[in-house]
């Protein structure tokens, strides 16, 4: 078992959400909070004294559904957005706007792939193909002309999905806005991912003398690092 090499007195944790927490689903609105995690989460940021914060690529409205009043602080859209206190105004960056274009084109094409679907975002969207992997191809092809960062973009590969997001906005830099904060400020970050995204995330914690993980390099799947969590909500797995 992963042993954290310190206390939770001096630890802060900071969790990605899907593929994490969650299970892959379908699709992003299927997605089921397991039995038991919510509780987990709770013993967790009372043992850590607050210090518990979710990492998301999705809006923070949706980790409000799935983990309502659970986690203290909340990095949405990759950093886009941040809430670093449950009683704070949410920190919105000023953000490029998708071309309406590009929306427009990625809608008629998802209709002539039933099953793929357009999540948009306040700063960018999702082209999901998890339902119809034929659409991938199709969605690259789209993608791939666009001048994505004259116009302040990145195209990410995400999960069966093609991600556009805003240039210089990641995890990583979310962590550090939120360790730079009470009850973070401190404390050594423990962060864990499972997608692309989540690496700068992973690389940010160990850079400030925390510890960084990745499923499935480091757990082998989500439901393993789901029990190591409630072991660690229970007092077990953690260092002097
Ligand atoms: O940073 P995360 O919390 O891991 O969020 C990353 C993206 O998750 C969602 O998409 C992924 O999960 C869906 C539900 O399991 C799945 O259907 C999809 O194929 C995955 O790409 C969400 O829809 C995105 O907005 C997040 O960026």
């Amino acid at each position: 078992m992963i042993q954290v090499p310190f206390s939770p007195s001096r630890a802060a944790l900071l969790l990605d959400f899907d593929g994490t927490l969650v299970d892959i689903a379908p699709t992003p609105e299927a997605v089921r909070v397991p039995d038991g995690l919510t509780a987990d989460l709770q013993r967790l940021r009372d043992m850590l004294d607050g210090a518990l914060a979710i990492i998301t690529g999705r809006p923070i409205a949706q980790i409000d559904h799935f983990l309502p009043g659970i986690p203290y602080a909340v990095a949405g859209e990759h950093g886009v957005a941040v809430r670093p206190a449950p009683d704070q105004e949410v920190r919105q960056r000023v953000l490029p706007l998708v071309p309406a274009d590009w929306t427009a084109k990625s809608e008629e094409l998802a209709v002539r792939y039933p099953g793929a679907s357009i999540e948009h975002k306040k700063a960018g969207m999702v082209l999901h193909y998890r339902r119809v992997p034929e659409a991938e191809s199709a969605f690259r092809e789209l993608t791939s002309v666009w001048p994505v960062e004259s116009h302040g973009f990145h195209l990410q590969d995400a999960q069966m999905a093609i991600e556009l997001r805003p240039l210089g906005i990641d995890k990583g830099k979310a962590l550090e806005e939120l360790m730079a904060e009470p009850p973070f400020r401190g404390r050594l970050p423990l962060f864990a991912g499972d997608d692309v995204t989540d690496r700068d995330g992973v690389r940010a914690a160990r850079q400030m003398g925390g510890e960084g993980w990745l499923i499935p390099d480091d757990f082998p799947d989500a439901a393993t690092f789901r029990r190591w969590l409630h072991d660690l909500s229970e007092g077990r797995g953690w260092g002097a």
